[in-house]
């Protein structure tokens, strides 16, 4: 069946993050992700996921100077070392938290990149995946690629469906999958049943939210119960990841989750 994780970078952020798990619980999620553990220490984070019952499924390597706008560093020609401690990193905390998978993002493009540019970033993005992907592989765990809209992060590497799957295949290894989000795809590309048909097998993960304010699922243009009953159609039985900011009251906003166990006020 389909689970719900609750993005916490996103999700019940008035409360402080290590309180955010208990909320979390409360609200009937069984499964957590965010962008980043690295602030705090496996143990401290594993007594959260153990005090308050949840699974972590997901999180990002970390990402370069995320304060000074950088978004990852898996595409930047000669940042690769950064990039081979940053998934020695994120895979020590993978292990320490039995989170399956984690995120590499692939970083900015310089603004009136030329063909060469472009090139020289796809070449590095193909050789570190292929490096992540089989030191992860060695701990049993999946690395994700994720295209994101270059609405919300102008100039990120990675932000088509087609690109994604082009890179899957080069890299080749069956434990780098694609974490897809259906509020990115409906922004650059919409045609979500399609793509999640036709990619279903690299699909190592789910996220949501509503189009175009990225609040709750059932706020804007995609309409989720179809999407949804098409997913168990195909099989799906992982995680979806609730990565949106709430509109209004984040409890009262759990209200389209009632089919998936979630308990709204
Ligand atoms: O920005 C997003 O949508 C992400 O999932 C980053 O990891």
């Amino acid at each position: 069946m389909i689970r719900l994780a609750a993005n916490l970078s996103m999700l019940f952020t008035e409360h402080d993050f290590l309180e955010r798990f208990a909320a979390a619980a409360d609200a009937g999620f069984s499964g957590v992700e965010y962008l980043f553990p690295y602030a705090y220490s496996p143990d401290t984070l594993r007594s959260a996921l153990e005090a308050s019952g949840l699974q972590q499924v997901l999180f990002n390597l970390p990402p370069g100077d995320w304060e000074a706008g950088e978004r990852g560093v898996a595409s930047l020609p000669g940042r690769e070392a950064e990039f081979r401690d940053s998934v020695t990193e994120a895979l020590r905390y993978a292990v320490a938290l039995d989170c399956p998978r984690v995120h590499a993002m692939a970083g900015l493009i310089p603004e009136g990149a030329d063909e060469s540019t472009r090139q020289a970033h796809h070449a590095t993005y193909v050789a570190n995946l292929r490096f992540a992907a089989r030191e992860a592989a060695k701990l049993g765990r999946e690395v994700l690629i994720e295209p994101i809209n270059t609405r919300d992060m102008p100039r990120y590497f990675l932000s088509h469906q087609d690109q994604a799957m082009a890179v899957l295949q080069e890299v080749g290894e069956p434990n780098l999958r694609l974490q897809f989000d259906l509020y990115h795809c409906q922004i650059m590309e919409g045609d979500l049943v399609r793509h999640l048909e036709c990619q279903f097998e690299h699909i190592g993960h789910i996220q949501i939210a509503g189009v175009p304010e990225r609040h709750e699922p059932d706020v804007g243009e995609v309409h989720y119960p179809a999407v949804f009953e098409r997913l168990k159609e195909l099989g799906y039985v992982d995680w979806v990841g609730c990565e949106y900011r709430p509109a209004g009251n984040t409890r009262a906003g759990l209200a389209w989750g009632r089919p998936f166990g979630l308990r709204p006020e």
